[in-house]
């Protein structure tokens, strides 16, 4: 099976060898760019209900760290913004770099923040399963939040304390940021990053890259466990793709 990562030999340069779709026409991330923003006076503000969000599980897939909730309805859902119809919350992950810096997918005027959060919806109006709606243009909604460090409290569990106050956004039609990089995903980037503290951010959390989730990350030399860091993919040519603003 195709196996891919972010390291010299298989990161997001070599992805276009089994993903052909890397050099696509609608791929993500990308540089937003505020002065060429275009601002549109139709964007409703987006609504999130995830006031009774199950989480399932939390998992290490060799990629990222994942909170996975059981999407049966549509209690956790995004609806508004761009988005025809409400989009059903599946996971949430995040993406960092190392030692807290410049680990984030989206950049702004070519600023990275320390870490994205990202909060992956499915159409469920349209599509039966997760796995039919990641592969469709209209399939995925993607709620993309910076992580910048400093500190602020995490309380309870609803991803909700994981917002900024403003809920201002870009949006643009994009894709997966890993392989199989499906060109399905509407991309609601929010402007304003949240605060998370410095011990969190400045340290990526301690998960290897073979799929465990050992209590303690060790580094061993040559071979065996590695710090999973760094997973964040570069921004990918526009391609003449038009990033509109809620906000003025
Ligand atoms: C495409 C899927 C695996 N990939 C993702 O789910 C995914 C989600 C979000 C992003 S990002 N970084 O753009 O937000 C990247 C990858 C495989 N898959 C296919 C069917 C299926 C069913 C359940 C779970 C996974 C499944
Ligand atoms: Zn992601």
């Amino acid at each position: 099976c195709h196996q891919w990562g972010y390291g010299e030999e298989d990161g997001p340069s070599a992805w276009h060898n089994d993903y052909p779709i890397a050099q696509g026409n609608r791929q993500s991330p990308i540089d937003i760019v505020p002065t060429e923003t275009v601002y549109d006076a139709s964007l409703a503000p987006i609504m999130l209900s995830y006031d009774l969000c199950t989480s399932v599980n939390i998992s290490n897939n060799g990629h990222s760290v994942v909170v996975e909730f059981d999407d049966v309805d549509d209690r956790t859902a995004i609806r508004g913004g761009p988005l025809e119809n409400a989009y059903r919350l599946k996971q949430f992950h995040f993406h960092w770099g190392g030692k807290g810096c410049h680990g984030s997918e989206h950049t702004v005027s070519g600023k990275t923040y320390a870490s994205e959060l990202h909060l992956v919806h499915w159409n469920s109006a349209k599509y039966k399963t997760f796995g039919e709606a990641a592969a469709a243009p209209d399939g995925l909604a993607v709620l993309g939040v910076f992580l910048e460090g400093s500190t602020a409290d995490f309380r309870g569990f609803s991803p909700k304390c994981l917002l900024p106050n403003s809920l201002n956004y870009w949006t643009y039609p994009g894709s997966l940021t890993t392989p199989p990089l499906h060109e399905s995903v509407t991309w609601i980037v929010l402007k304003e990053p949240i605060l998370v503290s410095e011990k969190q951010v400045g340290k990526p959390p301690a998960v290897a890259t073979d799929g465990e989730v050992p209590n303690a990350v060790v580094q061993r030399r040559g071979g065996g466990q590695k710090r999973m860091e760094n997973n964040f993919r570069p921004p990918q040519p526009l391609k003449g793709r038009k990033v509109r603003a809620s906000f003025n």
